[in-house]
């Protein structure tokens, strides 16, 4: 057996009907089977909170990146501009589950906006466009960029808190460095940092771009950027996950009773 690990879908319309759909990568489907080593499962965007049903048969939460954003009346945010996506089915059913997962220990790896979700979902607020800033980077990629390397390479450095979780996820070169190269696919940001969350890791331009949830029972990192675009290359994206699989696994020998058994055997 292995541990089950949900990853958060999207809404999104499907056909000349535009039909509603809920999806999500094949990239996280690919990492959990890859160096989580777990089973995973496609959680809904159920439009409600369906934690309770959810979070007693689950191992460990991917939150996923997507182009849609958090929609800001969760943060008393300004409106959106025109045409921004959004997905209020998505909203309405991975805050609840993130405040959830956590207060359960159940382990939770946001990514992008899985990392923004969390922020607001923990009483934090966004930027909605951080281009637009002064002094601050385009950490945008077009998603019609067609060349790979340019639209998921790596796209700037970030420094590391060398003391923090983050960094003891990381290989010893990227700890020892307190620097990683990343890859960038986004326009929001933190604006307010969450009273539970601590920043990790920041970009040149100061933008918050890992976080750790301080006083977890069990691993809680949110990451601005994609490990889960280039985990076969990168052993630092590629530790992330590991490292979160080993937190999965424990998470299925407590949850199923096995945690004795498994001790004995050692
Ligand atoms: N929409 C938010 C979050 C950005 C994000 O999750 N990007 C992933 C993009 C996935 C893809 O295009 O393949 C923001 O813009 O900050």
């Amino acid at each position: 057996m292995k541990p089950l690990v949900g990853i958060s879908c999207c809404q999104k319309p499907f056909g000349i009907f535009a039909t509603p759909n809920h999806a999500a990568s094949d990239s996280y489907v690919r990492v959990v089977r890859g160096p989580v080593v777990g089973t995973p499962v496609l959680l809904p965007a159920a439009g409600e909170d369906i934690s309770g049903e959810l979070l007693p048969h689950l191992d460990g939460l991917i939150l996923t990146g997507s182009r849609s954003n958090v929609w800001p009346g969760h943060y008393d945010g300004p409106a959106h501009a025109e045409g921004t996506p959004e997905d209020l089915q998505r909203d309405a059913t991975t805050l609840p589950l993130i405040r959830a997962a956590i207060a359960e220990g159940v382990p939770l790896l946001a990514i992008c906006r899985g990392m923004q979700e969390l922020n607001v979902a923990l009483g934090g607020s966004l930027d909605q466009r951080i281009q637009d800033l002064p002094g601050r980077m385009d950490h945008s990629t077009p998603s019609d960029q067609p060349i790979p390397r340019v639209r998921t390479g790596k796209a700037h450095a970030v420094r590391i808190d060398k003391d923090g979780a983050l960094a003891r996820v990381l290989t010893p070169s990227a700890r020892l460095a307190g620097r990683l190269a990343v890859n960038s696919l986004h326009n929001q940001g933190v604006q307010s940092l969450a009273p539970r969350l601590v920043a990790e890791a920041w970009a040149p331009d100061g933008t918050v771009e890992a976080v750790r949830v301080e006083g977890a029972a069990a691993f809680a990192l949110g990451v601005q950027w994609h490990p889960e675009y280039d985990w076969e290359q990168d052993a630092d994206s590629r530790s992330i996950f590991e490292v979160f699989g080993r937190a999965c696994e424990a998470r299925r020998l407590a949850r199923t009773g096995l945690v004795g058994l498994a001790q004995a055997a050692e």
